[in-house]
């Protein structure tokens, strides 16, 4: 059998990735040569000799993560949410100084969430409106998520590219946060409540007819393919992969 896969885990004793680590360690193809959470130092990757480090911390953190690992050349697949044209920008200058390095950020690693987002960009151009709901549990620091912000930028290129205009939308009079966040003419609301986990309707409506398509992940185990698959796939992707998908054949 060749070499296992070496790899390590930040924010190891977190939700997603404490699953990660139990993911990693099961896997027969890799190794789990460390597991960092708050406050340990990011040198016990390179000196445990991580090829790939799965990125599962908190907006705050990922950005000084992400520097080192891509400064050591380590390999990075990062969950973590946050994401904006900056801290893209910021990454992409590190990746070009360390041009043999893979990072793949994906907003979502379950296949049913990145099928989602697919299915969505394909309807977007056939609907005159379109909003996304996204309901998590209520320890999620983040709003909108990471994936539905990521949905609904999908949804305005698509409907750009088809050239359809603005929504239709009387509204004279709101209390703040009732049409839910602007994201590119995307109306986003985000619902936190006890008892789930993470979920996703797109609403679409036309003339007499609308169309939703819902994703739930129901255990964190959902994410584990993905995370995976990315750290299989992302040594031979340099630069920035953004989305899961890239990695799918989904044709
Ligand atoms: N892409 C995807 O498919 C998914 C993405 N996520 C995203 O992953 C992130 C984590 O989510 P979740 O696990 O629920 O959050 P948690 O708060 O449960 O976990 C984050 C963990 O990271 C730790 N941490 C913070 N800073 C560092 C650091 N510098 N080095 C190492 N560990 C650190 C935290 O420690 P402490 O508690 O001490 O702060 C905590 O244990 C979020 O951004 C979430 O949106 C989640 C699920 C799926
Ligand atoms: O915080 C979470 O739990 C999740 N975060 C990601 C997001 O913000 O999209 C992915 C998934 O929704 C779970």
């Amino acid at each position: 059998m060749s070499e296992k896969l070496r790899v390590a885990v930040l924010g190891a004793r977190g939700r997603i990735g404490s699953e990660a680590v139990r993911a990693v360690e099961a896997a027969e193809d890799m190794e789990l040569v460390a597991a960092l959470g708050r406050g340990d130092a990011l040198s016990a990757v390179t000196e445990a000799g991580a090829q790939v480090a799965v990125e599962l911390t908190t907006p705050g953190s990922v950005m000084e993560n992400l520097e080192f690992l891509v400064g050591h050349g380590v390999h990075a697949v990062v969950g973590t949410t946050g994401w904006n044209d900056e801290r893209l920008a910021t990454l992409r200058g590190w990746l070009d100084a360390s041009p043999d390095t893979g990072v793949l950020i994906a907003p979502n690693f379950s296949i049913g969430a990145v099928l989602t987002m697919a299915f969505a960009q394909q309807a977007a151009r056939y609907f005159e409106s379109v909003e996304v709901v996204e309901l998590h549990h209520p320890n999620k620091a983040d709003a909108p998520s990471g994936t539905a912000t990521r949905t609904a930028q999908l949804i305005a290129a698509a409907r750009a590219e088809a050239g359809l205009a603005g929504q239709p939308d009387a509204t004279a009079t709101a209390l703040d946060g009732a049409r839910g966040a602007d994201v590119d003419g995307v109306p986003v609301h985000a619902v936190r409540l006890r008892g789930l986990l993470a979920h996703q309707e797109v609403l679409f409506g036309g003339e007499g007819e609308t169309l939703t398509v819902r994703h739930d992940s129901l255990h964190h185990s959902s994410f584990m393919p993905g995370i995976l698959l990315g750290a299989r796939r992302v040594g031979s992707a340099p630069g920035l992969t953004f989305g899961l998908e890239h990695f799918l054949d989904l044709n």
